[in-house]
């Protein structure tokens, strides 16, 4: 199962090479409990850890494959980020999607080797969505032939950008380039910020960390300010875009194509969040399983809480998005690494579809991590809410995708543009132009579900009942739009009128891709034994997904309430059925111990002992009377005992 997840039995085992080899390799290990580090120790303790990588990572990995390294890092660096992390998911692939050959051979290859730190520092104090409007100039002086970096007003800085604050000495810095006079738009431009050999800010920068967030704490999300900081003509990023010494700007073949970084991290965040709607399910389903507490039968003793039927509709559905998660991230990464080899060869044809896919599955997995992961926690009893489960340090990290590479309500609008450009198509009767992605929404839907019309429905009747879901939401949304526009409404206007109806189309059109990629992969599976869990898993996923949008369906016949009961009663089987391979398909993503890095989640289960042994190990138990306590309780009782004599 782990070579399903994975995409492979060479990766599934490479991972376990790895963890094996790290499991022998003690100060690759923390030192203690994350969760008893100040911020500071902990900035260190990832620090010292990421030399050891820097140093040791050829003994260990093949450093040219991006998913060893990935896992490298879960294993020794963990979620809460490193002070390199933006180096690699961001300013090495802005970088080789936007420099130069030349650029490439000077910055790219010291990137690479680490003799520089670099981050993607875009968003602002003011603006982070609406990149348009970006405040940080780049003014062109022909004359010396360089651009004159400026933040003109506090909105103008730089906010946000991951390990900005301490520890990068480049970053990519997207500002608004001008050119005698003319605005050309956020472009993309390498900038030292710190001397090399000191790491003292240069002169005409100003810098540092924006201070403690809900989590991902290791990393220095940074602030920064330029005073008129000048860098040469040639620091401009020119894959794609030029300016020539006279000034002569010569356009990229794709209006958008400096917003590659931005959709590498979207297109590889798919399966980082199923990662950790991963480590979440493990730890609350293994829990489930040694925790026991009331009785089913009350002639029998007390059960594992995940005999219950309300455990199993918690986690298991969440489990099953997991899967479908990982394999949608797949194909999302395989689309990219294609579009990218395209770009090379001058052909954008695919940035529109890969964009408005990653818009869109990164808003709905996000989101729906964030409430899987809620509920494993909730899962976990009491237990959950301390941070001995690490669940909510989990939640904390997962929940920013909600906001980052693009405020999820934001991106699900970029899907809708494309949505509502299709809709339009299959208006004007020209369904054969539209993409495979959406080509359903020009094919005609049945009158009703065949849903409970056959012994076993097979997947393409649910796959139908999706599609004619997210067809007639993405017609019906469309239409409003223009229905606004023909009364006289700006497109603007309209548009604003019409998004929670459009988002909601990108919620089912995303929805409705995610059931596809599942079903496309169990398809393909050939050990029958394999296909048979996986195959249960998949049709907890449609009726639990189906019935959670049934209304749409409902709503005009297209689902009756007997094919509701249907769905409902296939769902609770489903549950009843994984039950007996709940442990094992978490276990299968075959996460160590140091990676969950949760006292509930040991593979061994041995709970309660390591809890109290945790506990024990808490910094406020290294003395029995704290320091608060002699200086004001103690003080407090006694002056209130005297007050009573
Ligand atoms: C692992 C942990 C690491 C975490 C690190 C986090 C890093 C970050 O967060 S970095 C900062 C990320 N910031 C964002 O994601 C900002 C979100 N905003 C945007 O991406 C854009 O502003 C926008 C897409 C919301 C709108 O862009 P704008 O330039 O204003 O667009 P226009 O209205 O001018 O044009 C829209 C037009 O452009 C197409 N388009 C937009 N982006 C792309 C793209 N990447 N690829 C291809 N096409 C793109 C879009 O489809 C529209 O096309 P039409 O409908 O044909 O007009
Ligand atoms: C953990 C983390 C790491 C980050 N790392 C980086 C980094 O490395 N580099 C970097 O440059 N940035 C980074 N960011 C910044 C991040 O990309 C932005 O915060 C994000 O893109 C959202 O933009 P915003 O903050 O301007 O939100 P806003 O746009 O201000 O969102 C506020 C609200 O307004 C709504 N809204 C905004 N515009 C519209 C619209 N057009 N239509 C409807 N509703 C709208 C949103 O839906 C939201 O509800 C990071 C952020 C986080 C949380």
């Amino acid at each position: 199962m782990a070579a399903q997840i994975y995409s492979g039995e060479k990766y599934a085992s490479r991972r376990r090479e790895i963890s094996a080899n790290l499991a022998k390799r003690p100060e690759f290990h923390d030192s203690k409990p994350l969760p008893f580090m100040t911020r500071e120790e902990k900035i260190l303790e990832s620090s010292r850890k990421l030399t050891l990588i820097s140093k040791h990572m050829n003994e260990i990995i093949d450093p040219s494959d991006k998913r060893e390294l990935y896992h490298l890092n879960c294993e020794v660096l963990g979620i809460e980020g490193n002070p390199m992390a933006l180096h690699g998911d961001m300013f090495i692939p802005a970088l080789t999607a936007q420099a130069s050959d030349e650029q490439q051979e000077k910055w790219l290859s010291r990137a690479l080797r680490r003799e520089i730190i670099g981050t993607y520092a875009q968003t602002e104090l003011g603006h982070g969505t609406n990149l348009r409007k970006l405040e940080t100039i780049a003014t062109y002086d022909v004359d010396t032939q360089e651009f004159v970096l400026h933040t003109p007003q506090i909105t103008a800085l730089k906010w946000w950008p991951g390990n900005l604050g301490k520890s990068s000495n480049y970053a990519v810095v997207v500002a608004l380039m001008i050119i005698k006079g003319k605005n050309y738009g956020p472009q993309t431009f390498m900038v030292p910020l710190r001397d090399e050999k000191t790491h003292q800010p240069l002169k005409g920068i100003t810098i540092g960390d924006i201070g403690p967030k809900l989590a991902y704490n290791i990393v220095d999300n940074g602030f920064l300010g330029f005073d008129h900081y000048r860098i040469p003509r040639t620091n401009l990023l020119m894959r794609h875009t030029r300016v020539e010494p006279d000034g002569t700007f010569v356009k990229p073949p794709h209006a958008k194509i400096n917003y590659s970084a931005m959709v590498h991290v979207r297109s590889y965040m798919i399966t980082g969040q199923a990662i950790m709607l991963a480590y979440a399910l493990t730890i609350a389903t293994r829990y489930s399983s040694v925790r026991r507490q009331g009785q089913i039968d009350t002639t029998q003793p007390e059960v594992k809480v995940l005999e219950y039927q309300t455990q199993q509709h918690r986690l298991f559905p969440s489990i099953a998005r997991a899967y479908a998660f990982v394999f949608a991230g797949a194909e999302t990464v395989r689309l990219y690494e294609r579009v990218l080899q395209e770009v090379e060869t001058g052909n954008v044809s695919l940035m529109a579809d890969l964009h408005a896919l990653t818009s869109g599955l990164k808003s709905v997995v996000t989101h729906q991590t964030a409430q899987g992961i809620e509920q494993a926690r909730m899962a976990c009893g009491g237990h959950g809410y301390s941070q001995a489960s690490y669940i909510s340090e989990i939640f904390g990290v997962a929940v920013g995708g909600c906001t980052y590479e693009g405020e999820n309500l934001v991106m699900l609008q970029q899907l809708a543009r494309y949505l509502v450009k299709s809709a339009g198509l299959v208006q004007a009767g020209q369904s054969s132009k539209l993409g495979p992605l959406v080509a359903y929404l020009g094919a005609k839907s049945d009158s009703t579900s065949l849903i409970d019309r056959t012994p076993t429905p097979g997947f393409a009747e649910y796959v139908k009942t999706f599609q004619h879901i997210a067809r007639k939401q993405t017609l019906k949304a469309a239409q409003k739009l223009f229905g606004f526009m023909e009364k006289g409404d700006t497109r603007e206007v309209a548009w604003n009128k019409s998004t929670v109806e459009l988002n909601r189309a990108s919620r089912l059109h995303t929805r409705l891709y995610i059931v596809e990629a599942f079903v496309r992969r169990v398809e393909e599976v050939a050990d029958p034994r394999l296909k048979e869990v996986l195959t249960d898993l998949l049709r907890l996923h449609v009726n639990y997904e189906l019935l959670d949008v049934a209304a749409y369906a409902l709503e005009d016949g297209f689902l009756s309430s007997s094919q509701l009961d249907y769905i409902r009663e296939q769902l609770y089987f489903y549950l009843a059925k994984i039950r007996p391979n709940a442990v094992s398909l978490v276990d299968s993503w075959e996460f160590s111990d140091r990676e969950l890095r949760s006292v509930l989640g040991r593979r061994d289960g041995n709970v309660y002992e390591n809890l109290f042994a945790w506990a024990k190990a808490s910094p406020l138990n290294k003395t029995d009377v704290l320091p608060s306590v002699d200086k004001y309780l103690k003080p407090l009782m006694e002056s209130a005992r005297a007050s009573k004599l």
